[in-house]
């Protein structure tokens, strides 16, 4: 069985080497609309594939570290890059160009992780993020599931070459949860008997 949970963020950026003018060579934002989608073989105590309220932490936040942020490319032009960081507090850095198919992949990475390292203590089994698709306008959507996000041909998988701004950090509820995903930690979801 399949479930779906929306997030929304309002994010700036330029997608290099597009053939859209507009989009290439132009700073502008977009309305995003992600969703989620998760998965599991059986249901937990709460006859559940996976509390929606339990995608309120964690992932709710990484997801939100794009709101009212500009996203950048780490192979843009390095003096566009430190400007945008002088000017504007919240920002993000990717290794990969932010189109919508690249966000979408990213997001599948870093939700598999965090799905990966969490302990779930209501009898959840195997949940899993089986897609993730992020409306970039109204119009136009990219989806990616498992095999896009490991596809190594569409770019580079490595989360540790993600870079959060320190005021997006600070913002989040665990400002450390990105460091401790990366170095393996084990996340515990609340229990209520
Ligand atoms: N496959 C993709 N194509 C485009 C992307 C993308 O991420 N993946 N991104 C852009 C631009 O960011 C652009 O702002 C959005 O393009 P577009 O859909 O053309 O936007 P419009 O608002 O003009 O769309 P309407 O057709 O008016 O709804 C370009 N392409």
């Amino acid at each position: 069985m399949i479930i779906r949970k929306l997030y929304k963020f309002e994010n700036a950026h330029i997608v290099r080497k597009c053939t859209s003018r507009r989009c290439s060579r132009s700073i502008h934002g977009h309305s995003y609309k992600v969703e989620l989608f998760f998965t599991a073989p059986s249901l937990d105590r709460g006859e559940m594939v996976y509390d929606f309220g339990l995608t309120k932490g964690m992932i709710k936040d990484f997801i939100d570290a794009f709101d009212h942020a500009i996203t950048l490319w780490s192979s843009d032009d390095p003096e566009y890059l430190r400007d945008m960081k002088k000017w504007s507090e919240r920002w993000v850095e990717l290794p990969v160009n932010p189109s919508a198919e690249q966000f979408a992949r990213t997001f599948f990475l870093i939700i598999d992780r965090v799905l990966q390292q969490t302990d779930m203590v209501n009898g959840e089994s195997d949940v899993t993020i089986d897609s993730v698709i992020v409306h970039e306008t109204d119009t136009g959507y990219a989806k990616a599931d498992h095999s896009d996000a490991y596809n190594e041909e569409m770019g580079t998988t490595d989360l540790s070459k993600i870079i959060f701004s320190d005021q997006v950090k600070a913002e989040w509820k665990n400002p450390k949860m990105f460091e401790e995903l990366l170095d393996g930690k084990r996340f515990v979801n609340p229990f209520v008997a």
